[in-house]
């Protein structure tokens, strides 16, 4: 078996960073509609691209160089993204990602580039996210395509509801052991059920907070 790269996973705080696309096409298009959602300066270097493309520069979203690449393009990048159907660019993009040490998407090959862009299911901020390492994008579409049932949208009232649940939990006068005891708790409760029944996510929280006061104070 070849030996493949140990991929690092990080979830990157991307906004306002400078990402450079280059290549307008549907793929290109994918990167820049997923780095614009997640806030970053995105600046294209492509002599075409896609109706959604031109639409997005028309309502200023993004900065759109309307020419090949060149080399000094990626300067002040934090991430660069090469999706051309033209190998001589896609060569020059990673070359000077090397030389500029700017970390590159290769959309052409998981091997030609630093990162790869994954599967993503988001539910406010629960994130999940797979990829395959380049063997098979489309088994990674699957898996997401499978949590997109098992996680609903009721996961991310959920995650907030934890998140100030867990804030409450550990700003009580409670001492450590207890609070480690309610914060062992948190996720035995019936709100994920009642959220996706609908109940007000304010009331579930009462509700929870009753519960684990309980065991903040009798142990
Ligand atoms: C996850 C997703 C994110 C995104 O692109 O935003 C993504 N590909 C998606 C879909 C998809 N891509 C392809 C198909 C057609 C079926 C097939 O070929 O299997 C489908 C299926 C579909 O569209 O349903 C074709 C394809 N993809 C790559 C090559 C080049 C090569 O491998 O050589 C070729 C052949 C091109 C050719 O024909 O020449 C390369 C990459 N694609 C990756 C990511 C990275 C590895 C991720 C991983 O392995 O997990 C990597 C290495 C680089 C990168 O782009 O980061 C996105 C799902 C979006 C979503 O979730 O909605
Ligand atoms: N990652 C993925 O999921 C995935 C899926 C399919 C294909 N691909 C790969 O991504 C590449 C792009 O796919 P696409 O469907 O968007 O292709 P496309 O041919 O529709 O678009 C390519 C874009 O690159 C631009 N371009 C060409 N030469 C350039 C240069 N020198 N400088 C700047 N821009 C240049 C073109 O003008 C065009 O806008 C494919 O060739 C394939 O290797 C990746």
């Amino acid at each position: 078996m070849d030996k493949h790269p140990m991929y690092y996973p990080i979830m990157a705080d991307v906004a306002d960073a400078t990402c450079v696309v280059v290549g307008g096409g549907p793929i290109g298009w994918r990167k820049i509609a997923g780095l614009l959602d997640c806030g970053a300066r995105v600046v294209v270097v492509s002599p075409d691209g896609v109706p959604a493309l031109e639409a997005a520069e028309r309502d200023g979203k993004l900065v759109w160089h309307r020419r090949r690449f060149r080399p000094g393009d990626l300067a002040g990048a934090a991430l660069a993204f090469a999706a051309t159907n033209d190998e001589a660019a896609n060569a020059a993009v990673r070359e000077e990602a090397r030389r500029e040490g700017v970390l590159l998407n290769a959309a052409y090959g998981a091997d030609q580039g630093d990162f790869l862009v994954p599967s993503v299911v988001r539910r406010g901020r629960l994130i999940l996210a797979v990829t395959t390492g380049g063997a098979s994008p489309k088994l990674a579409r699957r898996i997401a395509g499978e949590w997109e049932r098992t996680y609903g949208p009721e996961y991310e009232a959920y995650t907030e509801l934890l998140d100030r649940l867990r804030g409450r939990v550990l700003s009580s006068e409670a001492d450590a052991e207890r609070k480690l005891l309610a914060l062992g708790e948190l996720l035995e409760t019936d709100a994920l059920e009642r959220l996706r029944a609908g109940a007000p996510p304010a009331e579930v929280e009462a509700d929870c907070m009753k519960l684990l006061q309980s065991k903040l104070q009798n142990t």
